[in-house]
């Protein structure tokens, strides 16, 4: 099975890797604290909000309570002296009702508990003895008071508010009384029932024994609530907010106010949730918005990678071919913009010229003869080759120092080397530019003479040779030399046979005589 080889890791991926990481670490962070941030200050206004809403309409149902007091106690003191007058009490009553929409009822109740007059008159009460604890609640007071919730003799849930009447001796005759159904609808319906939205927000009223008396859901009047801190904190007479679960276990966000003279609170209430749920379209449109400026940010982000990576990237890749012969060239088309591109761009350079040059001396030193400075054999060969290739006419002699042996018997090997070496300088002196010299034997010597012919080659070898008789060398004096000369004209002959040509004209030399030249 074959398995497919990763992707390189290269400096531009992993900087965009690493770019996109932070670029997303950012974005969700940035939300994270908006997300926060928004709920913090949302969830704050809202209880905020809730607060300033109870505390408006506290204020509303105190000055309502006040109102209404005024009323009763000027009815009470217009009745106290006409508590027989049975048509005043209706007209009274009637009055009471109808000049306003405070009450859902009146009645006047004489100090025996007997209502003496009522309206409207669809009630049908007069004359009905207030029996139980709870409707004889303002005859044992005999004071101005807002009662508890009980059912009325009519069979409705109320509570009523009620002034006491005296008689000028202080006789107590019994009270006026405005009532409000609170499972109707009512005045404390229309001062407060405006709270309540589709999105779960709702306001109620608790009295002072935690007793619901207004609730926009109407099974709930007359529950007692239990467990609420926001209630326990509102009965105690303190406005404020409170994070509230409420009994169908939903996370309330709930302001609260006191309502001082009936001790009643008043709370407003929004579900979080449905506060919350604005965040949510909130944030999404905040993502919506920063998707253009991300990508802007990521395309840019790519392109600065590319660019930064890119003088890298080319002295790696050039790096990789260290051996070619224009890397050189590549790497200084490399344009390395900053410091560490720089630097590594110049230490490459700088290797790559230490590394040639090596090369180039181990290239020398194999092609060099050590003693003479000059082409050695294989130095010779690589001359050659390129002569051939190129098919450069070229004319050569051999040469060989006459009877070495003896100056070696003599003088010594290292004055025969001695000698070896100023041979070798006069020749040097003696050849033209391009002409190649080579050691190509002991003391034996090849001379190449390119675009030469042998006629002139001839001359060259006799020169060489007159100089060299006419040299007196170091210990040994002068020494002579014998000098085979043949030409190579390109592709009509071998080069091997031009060589063969020549060592035949030194032989010839040789056995005539020595120190001449020879033409073959
Ligand atoms: N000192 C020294 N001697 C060398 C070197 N290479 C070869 N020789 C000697 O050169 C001599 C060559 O001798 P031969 O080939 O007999 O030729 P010759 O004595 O020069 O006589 P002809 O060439 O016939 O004139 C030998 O004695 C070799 O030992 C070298 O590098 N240094």
């Amino acid at each position: 099975m074959f398995s497919r080889p990763l992707p390189r890791l290269t400096l531009r991926n992993l900087m965009l890797a690493m770019a996109v990481f932070s670029v997303i670490i950012t974005l969700c962070n940035s939300f994270y604290a908006t997300y926060e941030v928004q709920r913090t200050l949302l969830i704050n206004n809202t209880l905020e909000a809730n607060r300033v809403y109870a505390a408006k309409l506290a204020e509303l149902t105190e000055s309502f309570i006040q109102s209404t007091r005024r009323q009763l106690a000027y009815s009470a003191g217009l009745l106290n002296n006409n508590m027989n007058n049975e048509q005043m009490l209706m007209a009274e009553a009637r009055r009471l009702h109808e000049q306003s929409n405070a009450f859902n009822s009146v009645v006047i109740v004489n100090a025996k508990g007997i209502i003496i007059a009522a309206s409207p008159d669809t009630l049908q009460v007069k004359g009905v003895q207030l029996s139980s604890a709870n409707a004889r609640q303002s005859l044992q007071a005999q004071a101005p008071l807002i009662t508890d919730p009980f059912v009325s003799p009519s069979g409705n849930y109320i509570i009523s508010l009620s002034h006491p009447m005296f008689s000028d001796n202080g006789d107590y005759l019994g009270y006026v009384a405005g009532t409000i159904y609170l499972q109707r609808s009512n005045i404390l319906g229309e001062i407060l029932g405006k709270h309540y939205y589709q999105d779960g927000s709702y306001l109620y009223v608790v009295d002072k024994h935690k007793t619901l008396i207004y609730h926009p859901e109407e099974q709930y009047i007359g529950e007692r609530v239990s467990n609420n801190a926001a209630i326990d904190t509102v009965l105690a007479g303190k406005e404020g907010v409170l994070n509230v679960v409420n009994s169908h276990d939903v996370d309330m966000l709930t302001g609260f106010a006191p309502v001082a003279s009936t001790h009643w609170g008043i709370v407003a209430q929004r579900p979080k949730e449905a506060t919350l749920a604005s965040i949510n379209n909130h944030l999404f449109n905040v993502f919506v918005k920063s998707i253009p400026i991300a990508l802007l940010t990521l395309a840019g982000i790519w392109l600065s990678a590319i660019f930064i990576s890119r003088p890298l990237w080319q002295l790696a890749k050039s790096a990789e071919k260290m051996n070619k012969q224009d890397v050189q060239q590549d790497i200084s088309g490399v344009r390395s913009w900053y410091f560490e591109a720089a630097q590594l761009k110049s230490a490459i350079l700088r290797g790559i010229a230490l590394f040639h040059d090596h090369i180039n001396k181990l290239h020398t030193d194999s092609h060099t003869d050590a003693m003479t400075g000059l082409l050695n054999r294989r130095g010779m060969q690589h001359m050659l080759d390129s002569y051939e290739q190129r098919q450069t006419p070229f004319a050569l002699i051999a040469l060989d120092i006459d009877h070495f042996k003896n100056v070696n018997d003599t003088f010594g090997h290292d004055i025969g080397d001695n000698v070896i070496k100023q041979l070798a300088l006069i020749m040097q002196e003696q050849a033209r530019r391009n002409d190649i010299l080579c050691r190509s034997g002991g003391e034996e010597f090849m001379i190449f003479l390119p675009a030469t012919d042998a006629t002139n080659a001839l001359e060259v070898a006799e020169r060489l040779r007159r100089k060299v008789e006419n040299t007196i060398m170091d210990d040994v004096g002068s020494i002579r030399i014998s000098l085979g000369v043949s030409h190579w004209p390109g592709r009509a002959m071998t080069i091997r046979r031009a060589l063969k040509q020549a060592d035949i004209a030194l032989y010839q030399a040789k056995h005539q005589g020595r120190n001449q030249s020879v033409l073959n």
